[in-house]
């Protein structure tokens, strides 16, 4: 059984659907992000998931129990199960950081003991340590968004929500956080759910990305995946465009669309997990005696994989058996265009 399976979850507001029809799956310790330009349905989706809205039709099962059937009691002891860590990480300010993380606890009727033992656990767990006194305004964005991590984690959850998390972080503090919740969820084993509009937060972090266009899932798979199924779909090259490889501006002006007698053609070439990290751009010289050259890009971690994303320009026309190798190994393979020779 999944620890969270949604099926047919349709969510609308008068005629507006915010979510269509929406299915999937999240394995117990997965990192599964969500991505989708504004209005796709994102934050309706994380609601329903919280049971902050009751869809208008289809099921959200947690830990085998249906979200959209539990009365109001049963909601209360439901959302223990899903830790929530907010963008702009709505700490209260009369607390301190350690009087946040507490909160959920006294909510859920801990003795007094156990929770400060908790709190120290959890300050530890996110490097705050010696910082447990301190109020949200004494503290960075990076460690107001620790303790918003504590807080979320406190009550031990099956599945922790993150909403926009990063979104108003640097970009360094960005990249801890992303490392402490890659951590939780290695050493606890939790299950996580990131909604984002950042694709490179997505591509660093998630194991699997979902994603959603007007209220539709059009896209549930790696990173792998979603650039292969890329091709042609606007809606999803509009998302990868942040994170992709370009063809720099010199090049691109002298672009011809088709061959001619001395042109060398420009490539995009992608390489899945399987061969992204091996030799493969000197495997192609050696084997079919073509300079190749890395015009731009390179090799990208994707969650736990490896993927190659490069703009590759080849010194002569592409033989028949090199075409084929590249179909048989590369992930996407597609013709950017040709160049002059001189360039
Ligand atoms: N309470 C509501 N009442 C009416 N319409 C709503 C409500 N909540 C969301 N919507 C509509 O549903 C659609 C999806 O909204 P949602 O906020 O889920 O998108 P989003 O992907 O989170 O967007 P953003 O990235 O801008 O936050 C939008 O068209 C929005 O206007």
């Amino acid at each position: 059984m999944s620890l969270l399976d949604v099926s047919g979850l349709s969510c609308r507001f008068g005629a507006q659907n915010a979510l269509s029809d929406i299915s999937f799956q999240v394995e117990k310790g997965e990192i599964i992000g969500v991505i989708g330009s504004s209005g796709a349905g994102k934050s309706t989706l994380l609601r329903c998931l919280c049971a902050l809205e009751r869809p208008t039709e289809g099921k959200i099962l947690l830990d085998g129990a249906d979200l959209t059937l539990l009365s109001e009691r049963e909601l209360v002891a439901a959302r223990r199960k899903v830790g929530l860590v907010f963008q702009h990480f709505n700490l209260l300010n009369a607390r301190s950081a350690a009087g946040n993380i507490a909160l959920p606890l006294e909510i859920a009727g801990w003795p007094k003991a156990r929770i400060t033992a908790r709190v120290d656990e959890l300050l530890a767990l996110v490097g705050l340590e010696g910082h447990g006194h301190k109020r949200p305004s004494q503290l960075s964005g990076g460690q107001k968004q620790r303790v918003g991590i504590a807080r979320a984690i406190a009550n031990s959850p099956s599945l922790l929500l993150c909403d926009e998390a990063t979104s108003a972080l640097d970009p360094h503090t960005t990249a801890s956080i992303l490392e402490l919740l890659a951590d939780i969820n290695r050493t606890l084993g939790l299950t996580i759910i990131l909604i984002t509009h950042e694709m490179e937060v997505v591509r660093r972090f998630a194991h699997r990305v979902l994603v959603l266009d007007h209220g539709a899932l059009i896209e549930n798979g790696s990173m792998a995946t979603l650039m292969r199924d890329s091709r042609g779909d606007p809606r999803l090259e509009n998302l990868l465009a942040d994170i992709r490889p370009t063809l720099p501006e010199a090049l691109k002006r002298r672009l011809l669309p088709d061959p001619g007698p001395d042109t060398r053609p420009l490539l995009r070439v992608v390489l899945g997990p399987e061969t992204a990290g091996t030799p493969f751009l000197s495997h192609l010289t050696t084997r079919f005696q073509q300079e190749v050259t890395l015009i731009q890009g390179g090799t990208l971690a994707c969650g736990d994989e490896l993927l190659s994303d490069m703009i590759l320009s080849f010194s002569a026309p592409l033989s028949a058996p090199l075409s084929i190798f590249l179909d048989q190994r590369a992930h996407v393979t597609e013709v950017l265009g040709y160049v002059p020779a001189d360039r």
